[in-house]
């Protein structure tokens, strides 16, 4: 909601609106680029003019854009956060330290606030909107969950009188677009992951990718916003795509399905249906998804994210999840918005819902995948499948490819929890004729 006016409104400063960018890097360039090359189009729809006023980066003397005034660049943050002649700071360091404080010193200086940050927004998201709310301005950060989809601001806006019961899909574009690489293409894991990186998907320290750390700050993002419950990155469970190999894949397409890395977060009612006892569960993990579900069409670095409200249904948002000008584009959108609500000396609060109580892991359901290697030898299917029923888990496909000596079988199951499969798999793991246990993979529905 649009909230109190803003510290300095348009009226005391004409029609220009000055950004000041921290860090212009792969995205940050990029964004500096598209505010050049497109303000006059948004002066024609806004009647603002942005101005890009200054842009602090770690080291001044490198090369830079020729599209870029290299009068503007400076090594001193905080030539842009406390500069008279900014009013809106846009955040593309990335990281947790220097960029939060920056943000709020800015905040503070009476600054709206514009960031790509998702690691910083999942693990400091309440005390800046706070401050962002205290100083009576915007901060906005669209570009931290799906980059170039606008899906936070419909979900803050549009779905504000909806009952949001689930948030699941693709929000990594480097995952994406390396498994894409390696099931279409057959490259190898590396050599997809670089070139992810050389085309700008990939976040400073790719490791925030591929472990899926990066999808999880997106999922706390998402989910605080759509629950209205703070969900912080910690309390999303997560496992990330390396250790994935080629058997995987061939099986996956073998049984009729694609393997993405999903985000999934639910809210479970309490017993009795009513918000007290609400939990969340927040989950990323790389999956089986059928072959002709929409997800299992994503590629490359495109994401996509189904949001299932009890009026509207399901909703779905796809585009590009990654990349330069994909982010830019939605960080000149969150400039734009900012540089309106100065003009009508307005802010909107970022809502900021009690902490979530998260679903323990043990306790989600899934169908599961699991290859297993074991001796070729009489009666050791049925010990395997008498181990999974003794725990519970239901067996509802078997494949099973052998040599003389040793097999290679596949289990997948019904819906099962967690506890229940973990420990049929401890016991699985102790059992004589069972050389190993690979990877489990959960089946997406
Ligand atoms: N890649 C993508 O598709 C997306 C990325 N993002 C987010 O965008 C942000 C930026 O990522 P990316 O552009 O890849 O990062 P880069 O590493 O490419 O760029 C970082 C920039 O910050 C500058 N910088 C670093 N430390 C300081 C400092 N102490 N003071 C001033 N400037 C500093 C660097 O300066 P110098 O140039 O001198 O080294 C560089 O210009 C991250 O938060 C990321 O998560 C969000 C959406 C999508
Ligand atoms: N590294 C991120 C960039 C966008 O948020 C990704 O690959 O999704």
């Amino acid at each position: 909601m649009d909230s109190q006016p803003t510290a300095c409104t348009l009226s005391a400063m004409g029609n220009s609106v000055r950004v000041g960018l921290l860090g212009c890097g792969t995205v940050g360039e990029a964004f500096a680029e598209l505010l050049v090359e497109r303000r006059g189009a948004i002066e024609d729809v806004t009647g603002i003019s942005l101005e890009l006023a200054r842009i602090a980066v770690r080291d001044p003397g490198k090369p830079r854009s020729a599209k870029l005034d290299s009068g503007l660049f400076t090594g001193d943050p905080y030539d842009v956060v406390k500069a008279d002649d900014v009013d809106v700071v846009v955040e593309l360091i990335g990281g947790t330290a220097p960029a939060g404080e920056l943000i709020l010193a800015a905040l503070n200086a009476g600054k709206s606030v514009v960031t790509g940050n998702k690691e910083l927004v999942a693990s400091s998201g309440p005390e800046l909107y706070a401050a962002a709310d205290r100083a009576g301005v915007d901060f906005f950060f669209e570009a931290a969950a799906v980059a170039a989809v606008p899906i936070l601001r419909p979900i803050r806006e549009s779905l504000v009188g909806e009952d949001v019961t689930r948030v699941a899909g693709i929000v990594n574009g480097t995952t994406n677009y390396i498994l894409t690489r390696m099931t279409a293409d057959g490259l190898g894991f590396d050599e997809a992951l670089a070139k992810a990186q050389e085309l700008g998907y990939a976040e400073p320290d790719s490791t925030a990718d591929i472990t899926g750390a990066d999808a999880a700050s997106k999922l706390a993002i998402l989910s605080s916003l759509a629950f209205n419950r703070s969900v912080a990155a910690d309390d999303v469970a997560r496992e990330g795509i390396v250790g994935l190999d080629r058997e995987d894949f061939e099986l996956a397409a073998q049984f009729g399905y694609v393997i993405k890395l999903l985000a999934v977060a639910d809210r479970f009612p309490g017993d009795t249906g009513d918000e007290a006892g609400a939990q969340i569960g927040a989950q990323v993990f790389p999956a089986l998804v059928e072959r002709d579900h929409p997800l299992a069409t994503v590629r490359d670095s495109f994401n996509a994210v189904f949001v299932t409200t009890s009026a509207a249904g399901e909703l779905m948002f796809y585009g590009r999840g990654a990349g330069p000008r994909p982010s830019a584009s939605s960080i000149l959108g969150d400039v734009a918005a900012a540089a309106d609500h100065l003009r009508r000396g307005t802010h909107r609060r970022v809502p900021v819902g009690a902490p979530a109580a998260i679903r323990p892991t043990e306790d989600l359901e899934y169908s599961f995948y699991i290859r297993t290697e074991v001796d070729e030898a009489p009666g050791v299917l049925s010990q395997v499948t008498g181990v999974f029923g003794r725990h519970g888990v239901s067996i509802r496909k078997v494949d099973q490819h052998g040599s003389e000596s040793q097999a290679r079988v596949v289990f997948v199951t019904f819906p099962a929890t967690e506890r229940a499969l973990n420990a049929a798999l401890d016991e699985l793991r102790g059992l004589g004729h069972v050389r190993g246990v690979g990877r489990v993979l959960r089946i997406y529905k």
